[in-house]
């Protein structure tokens, strides 16, 4: 099963350059979690300090008791070991083929024979549908398969953290919405603790249990997907809808001159870039049938009814709406009142 992973105070700068500062947040075990944020607010930072690649100046990132932040080496070296990660481009190796690829944490990092390691290697290329493509080169599969072909390799060592850093980037919509489905389908049969770094809403919106944000240095919301998803705050607004009206800019934040120009702009009937308000609770994917009912869920469900008094109205009824009859009896809940959610959803 996955672990929890506790971030407290982290606050990272290169040089001058300050990326975030006090970022607090726990990824609960077994749970999906997406980190969303306009490009450059330092996800891809965020994840390399998770591993222990970059060094925070402030703050604690815990494993199993250990801070990762302030831990010896060696320490580091064995807490590394939970960890599957998936690099944007699948960082493969150009000149091996599949199969050495994937094969490759196996041989570096254990002492298994080579005919385990093929049983292994040819099990996490069939879990993530490339059974058959082990003798290809990166070169010859699309980029599609390339990230499938990384995602192998994160899990041959059945990690218990799985780090993704945009599943997403250059893959069309369909083929996102299948690296979607492999991602719920592995935290299934795993049961492994998942954060994906992604600025597109569909995986947002489909895939996590929990979604946080990161803008102007700063982590704008962590928490449950139905608090993120209703949420009223501008910034987030402005994402879920692909606007360019709001606070964030074509590089940078904008300032208010700026923001009061253009909504004149839209307000005089130009364009504002979206297509259409993504606020709201959509249903999460859930695994292909055959596969195991997520623990995540029954696990998450607990937690969230135990926070729910603390959350926003209009997260509390995303939340009561997920909830079947029978477990709205089972947890003592009464019957959903009636009240308007954002895009429409009554
Ligand atoms: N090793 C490094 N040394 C100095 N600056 C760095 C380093 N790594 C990242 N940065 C800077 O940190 C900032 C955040 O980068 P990061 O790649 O984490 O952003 P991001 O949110 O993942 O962006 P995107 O969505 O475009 O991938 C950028 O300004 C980048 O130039």
């Amino acid at each position: 099963m996955g672990v929890e992973v506790t971030v407290d105070g982290l606050t990272k700068s290169f040089g001058r350059q300050l990326i975030w500062r006090d970022v607090t947040l726990t990824l609960p075990k077994g749970e999906v979690s997406v980190l969303l944020g306009p490009s450059g607010t330092g996800k891809s930072v965020f994840l390399k300090s998770l591993i222990g690649l970059l060094r925070p100046e402030r703050g604690r990132i815990v494993i199993n008791g250990v801070d990762l932040c302030s831990c010896p080496e060696r320490e580091l070296y064995e807490i590394r070991k939970l960890f599957g990660v998936l690099f944007q481009d699948g960082a493969l190796f150009g000149s091996m083929n599949l199969f050495d690829n994937v094969a490759f944490p196996l041989r570096e990092h254990t002492k298994k024979s080579e005919t385990e390691i093929r049983r292994i290697v040819l099990e996490k290329l069939e879990m993530t549908g490339l059974a058959g493509a082990e003798m290809k080169l990166p070169g010859e599969i699309s980029g599609g398969m390339r990230k499938r072909a990384g995602l192998s390799r994160a899990l041959v060592l059945d990690p218990e953290i799985i780090l993704v850093d945009e599943p997403d980037s250059g893959l069309d919509p369909v083929r996102t919405a299948y690296i979607s489905q492999l991602l719920i389908d592995l935290n299934a049969q795993m049961d492994a603790t998942i954060l994906i770094v992604s600025h597109n809403i569909n995986v947002a919106r489909t895939v996590p249990d929990n979604i946080g944000m990161l803008f102007r240095k700063d982590l704008v919301m962590f928490g449950p997907r139905e608090v993120l998803l209703t949420s009223d705050e501008p910034v987030v607004k402005q994402f879920l809808s692909g606007s360019r009206i709001g606070p964030i800019g074509m590089s940078e934040e904008k300032d208010s001159a700026t923001m009061a120009e253009e909504q004149a702009l839209v307000d005089a009937g130009h364009h504002d870039g979206s297509t259409e308000d993504m606020r709201g609770v959509v249903p999460q994917i859930e695994p292909t049938p055959g596969l195991p009912f997520r623990d995540a869920v029954r696990r998450r469900k607990e937690r969230v009814l135990r926070i729910l008094h603390t959350l926003p109205p209009l997260a509390q009824h995303g939340i009561l709406a997920s909830l079947s009859r029978e477990e709205r009896a089972a947890y003592g809940i009464r019957p959903l009142a009636t009240h308007r959610q954002h895009g429409g959803t009554p």
